[in-house]
């Protein structure tokens, strides 16, 4: 498939910094790519941060954070948003709004720390720029996000979001959004592919305690991702999304 390998070779250009130091290559550990097919992709960096440090700031962010719970309104229908959050982003641009709630966002000089993080963030990831970040508290094992994409407009069409968490270990799920309904005309050939694609159309990752996670390419266009409610109740987890916003 030589024109995807091209279009992806585009992206290798921002993968992880190898130039780190030795020693923060090191605790960063492996990382690994999942190619979701047609220019999706997903980076795991278990080892991101140290567990100490990680703990640190999931103190920091735990006690700091002015964490709400609000309304939001889905399917036409008003509900308490099953997860607190807050919102923080640079000054001047385009407020968010995403299921009819538009965060108050705070600024970066508010919680320092929040820069520190954005910093570690921006040296793995070279050629990023990120300047707004949604936080998310899950307090037990009954606090979830649904299934969505973040694919607002403001992101632009092939947005990088950086995911990293803290605490309580939970899943992260993603599945393929359904393809439009198959043209009755359609070859053998373009069936037989559709299958193929279905197969390999969910992938799970266990999200550890100061790991990061980058989704890139189109996974925003063609793939939506959720944290489910965890049978056993867990412990608080805490992540932070790290997007950048252009328009
Ligand atoms: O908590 C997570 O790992 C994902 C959060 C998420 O998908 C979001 O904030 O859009
Ligand atoms: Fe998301």
């Amino acid at each position: 498939m030589p024109a995807m390998s091209f279009r992806l070779r585009g992206f290798e250009a921002t993968e992880l910094n190898p130039n780190l130091d030795a020693n923060s290559c090191e605790k960063r550990g492996k990382q690994s790519i999942t190619d979701l097919g047609d220019g999706s992709e997903v980076v795991y960096v278990p080892k991101f941060l140290s567990a100490e440090r990680a703990w640190d700031w999931f103190d920091y962010l735990d006690k700091e954070i002015p964490w709400t719970r609000p309304l939001i309104h889905v399917f036409g229908r008003s509900c308490l948003q099953p997860r607190d959050t807050c919102y923080v982003a640079s000054e001047g641009l385009t407020a968010l709004k995403y299921s009819g709630y538009q965060p108050h966002a705070y600024t970066w000089d508010e919680y320092p720390v929040l820069r520190d993080i954005l910093q570690a963030v921006h040296d793995a990831l070279p050629g990023t720029r990120f300047n707004s970040l949604l936080l998310n508290r899950y307090k037990c094992g009954s606090d979830y996000v649904a299934w969505h994409s973040d694919d607002e407009k403001v992101y632009g069409s092939t947005p990088k979001i950086a995911s990293v968490s803290f605490g309580c270990e939970r899943e992260f799920l993603l599945k393929k959004k359904p393809v439009k309904k198959e043209a009755s005309n359609a070859s053998e050939e373009q069936r037989h592919k559709r299958l193929k694609i279905s197969c390999q159309d969910r992938h799970s990752f266990l999200l550890k305690h100061g790991s990061l996670l980058v989704m890139r390419g189109y996974t925003q266009r063609d793939w939506i991702h959720s944290v489910p409610k965890r049978a056993k109740s867990g412990s608080v987890r805490i992540n932070l999304t790290f997007r950048q916003i252009v328009m």
